[in-house]
């Protein structure tokens, strides 16, 4: 059974349709990453799913629940990275992780985390005080303090210096080597290409392609990256 199924997802802002129709699965333990151009639907389509914002029409599910009428259960088992400005700039890191633990019946171990992250020198640092490499890593713990069974990632290495990515990237497939479903929006493609299983390229509110990386670079032509084939899907519609 997918752990997450998503199947005819409508929603307009106003008189704006963002998503037409958008429909895919995700299957136990992938990383399953969500490209697309600016304005195309994917944090609408991942906070759907995380039950943050609700769908005009479409049904959803995530290990079986549906987000909106089980919010609730779901909360419990799906982890949300946090944008970095949603912290409090004078939270400890300690704290921030501390705090988050006391809202799970059975959360991980904020020390663990700590350590595992890479943190446990920034254990006193007010967030603000942090980088954006720290900042992301405190946020993908925070995600992970639950134990959920599936993480929702959206931009996380938006900004980020070529060696934060990096080590933000390594944080991801930590994750997945726990076993947690991963859910990934990114506008990267070298990101894509070395963390995704799968990819769900969405545009004009569909799904344009779903596939591999490779799968969608083979379909760019023989020579072609996985941004050469990105950008034509996204121009034209179609491969
Ligand atoms: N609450 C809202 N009210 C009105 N319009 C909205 C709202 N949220 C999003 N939109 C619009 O809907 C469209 C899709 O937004 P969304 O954030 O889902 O796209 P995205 O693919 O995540 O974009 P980006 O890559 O720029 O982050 C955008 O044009 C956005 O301006």
């Amino acid at each position: 059974m997918p752990v997450i199924d998503v199947s005819k997802l409508r929603k307009s802002y106003g008189e704006r349709r963002v998503l037409e129709e958008v429909t895919f699965s995700v299957e136990p333990g992938e990383i399953f990453g969500i490209v697309g151009p600016n304005g195309a639907g994917k944090t609408t389509t991942v906070e759907s799913i995380a039950g943050i914002r609700f769908p005009d029409d479409g049904t959803i599910r995530v290990l079986g629940l549906d987000p909106r009428r089980d919010r609730a259960a779901l909360r419990l088992r799906l982890g949300v990275q946090l944008q970095s400005g949603e912290l409090p700039d004078r939270m400890r890191v300690g704290e921030a992780l501390s705090l988050y633990a006391s809202f799970y019946p059975d959360p991980a171990d904020p020390e663990q985390l700590l350590a595992e992250f890479g943190l446990d020198g920034h254990r006193r640092t007010f967030f603000g005080k942090l980088s954006g490499g720290l900042k992301q890593r405190v946020s993908i713990a925070l995600a992970l303090i639950g134990n959920p069974e599936v993480a929702i990632l959206d931009e996380l290495t938006t900004g980020l210096d070529p060696h934060a990515r990096r080590e933000t990237w390594r944080m991801v497939e930590r994750i997945r080597d726990r076993g947690v479903t991963v859910l990934l929006v990114t506008h990267y493609m070298d990101e894509a290409e070395r963390l995704c299983d799968r990819i769900a390229v969405i545009n004009d509110g569909r799904v344009a392609a779903l596939d591999t990386p490779a799968g969608i670079r083979a379909r760019g032509g023989p020579d072609a990256s996985l941004e050469d084939a990105y950008v034509t899907l996204t121009t034209n519609g179609s491969l």
